[in-house]
């Protein structure tokens, strides 16, 4: 297929500066994935893979063959979050979202039934393959890790939340990634769920083309192959990857899609057996602890501590990169999470809340932040 034909081949993740001076105990080379390429982009997903089917004239429902044995499988890996499928389950059968990860999931099979539908599968990753190529997420990590000895910074565009509502009235999306990178941010998170987040792909894109240069990472809840070329078709240079709803097999292929895109996959996990599962996944580069359970929406970021105590170890051997997300506000949290191992934050509530988000990053730090 010609768009991932013409995906360029990720580069190096360690820039020239990285090379200078020795890297700090917690990065390491990582481990070149010996995942293959995946031999056809359209419909080779693991089973489940969303179809949008045509009712009524209305694109706006879903469809998968064999929901049951997807919602088996993810229990027998310890995912609680089920994929409703309509209308294959009914209502009675699934009863009500459990939580509100659960209820997210489930809006989203729709949407992207409905992305699907108004934006095909052949042509988004037609224009993924034809956008420009990927900035190098993974390396603006490190490298300005090296540069300031503290967590490099992802500095989250959000708008809202469904645990604390609107946390910005004046949003303006261009205006706050553009100050975040003037005040150091290495890479920016754009959040792009609509409904719960007050997000959207318009808002990478409008950053990407006002010629910010930090790496964005397209902040969404991936269920379907579709959402990883549209992210790429729209500019996105990483994507978001929550174990907490995915199979080992959906990872596993969606991290093929990314490494064919020159995408870098953050892969987040919140507790010790999605982290388990996650390591035993060939080809992961950067794994995100979450100190905020997107089930319960209890933010601990004792979390990140817990986790780096007990796979610390294997992280490291693996040359995996580990970024602390969620409930930073202060120097001393950011020192916490260092202390516990991660090489880079994600921050969103304290820096976006501030009146002026980009001089919040000092705030933040106790210190300034090199460009
Ligand atoms: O605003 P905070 O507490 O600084 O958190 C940022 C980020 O970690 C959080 O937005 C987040 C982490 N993982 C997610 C998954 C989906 C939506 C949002 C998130």
């Amino acid at each position: 297929m010609e768009a991932l034909g013409s995906a360029k081949p990720r580069a190096s993740p360690f820039p020239a500066a990285a090379a200078r001076s020795p890297l700090p105990p917690q990065v390491v080379v990582p481990a070149s994935s010996s995942a293959p390429a995946p031999s056809r982009p359209l419909r080779s997903g693991p089973k489940g893979t969303i179809q949008a089917v045509a009712r009524n004239e209305m694109l706006s429902v879903v469809e998968r063959e064999d929901c049951g044995s997807v919602n088996d499988v993810a229990a027998s890996q310890g995912i609680r979050i089920r994929r409703h499928c309509r209308p294959t389950a009914s209502m009675e059968e699934m009863g009500a979202p459990r939580n509100v990860l659960e209820r997210i999931i489930w809006d989203k099979e729709i949407e992207v039934a409905q992305g699907l539908a108004n934006n095909p599968l052949r042509e988004v990753t037609e224009s993924a393959g034809k956008a420009p190529p990927t900035r190098d997420f993974y390396g603006a990590l490190v490298a300005a890790y090296m540069r300031n000895g503290v967590p490099a910074l992802i500095a989250e565009v959000k708008k809202a939340s469904p645990s604390r509502g609107v946390l910005r009235e004046n949003f303006d999306a261009v205006e706050i990634a553009q100050a975040y990178e003037k005040y150091g941010a290495a890479c920016l998170s754009i959040l792009t769920d609509e409904k719960y987040f007050q997000g959207s792909f318009e808002n990478l894109q409008k950053v990407r083309k006002a010629g910010v240069k930090c790496p964005l990472l397209c902040k969404e809840f991936v269920i379907d192959e579709w959402q990883i070329y549209y992210a790429r078709s729209v500019g996105a240079d990483a994507i978001l990857l929550i174990a907490a709803v995915l199979t080992d097999a959906d990872i596993t292929y969606f991290l093929r899609i990314c490494k064919e895109l020159g995408l870098t996959a953050l892969v987040e996990v919140h507790d010790g057996r999605e982290m388990e599962r996650v390591l035993r996944i060939d080809g992961v580069q950067l794994i995100g602890i979450n100190n905020r359970s997107l089930a319960t929406f209890i933010v601990d970021t004792s979390n990140t501590k817990r986790l780096l105590e007990k796979h610390g170890d294997a992280i490291r051997e693996k040359g995996i990169l580990v970024v602390g997300e969620s409930g930073l506000f202060n120097p001393d949290d950011v020192a916490y999470v260092q202390k516990a191992g991660v090489s880079a934050v994600l921050v969103g509530e304290s820096l976006v809340k501030q009146e002026d988000p980009g001089r919040a990053i000092a705030g933040l730090f106790g210190k300034e932040l090199l460009r």
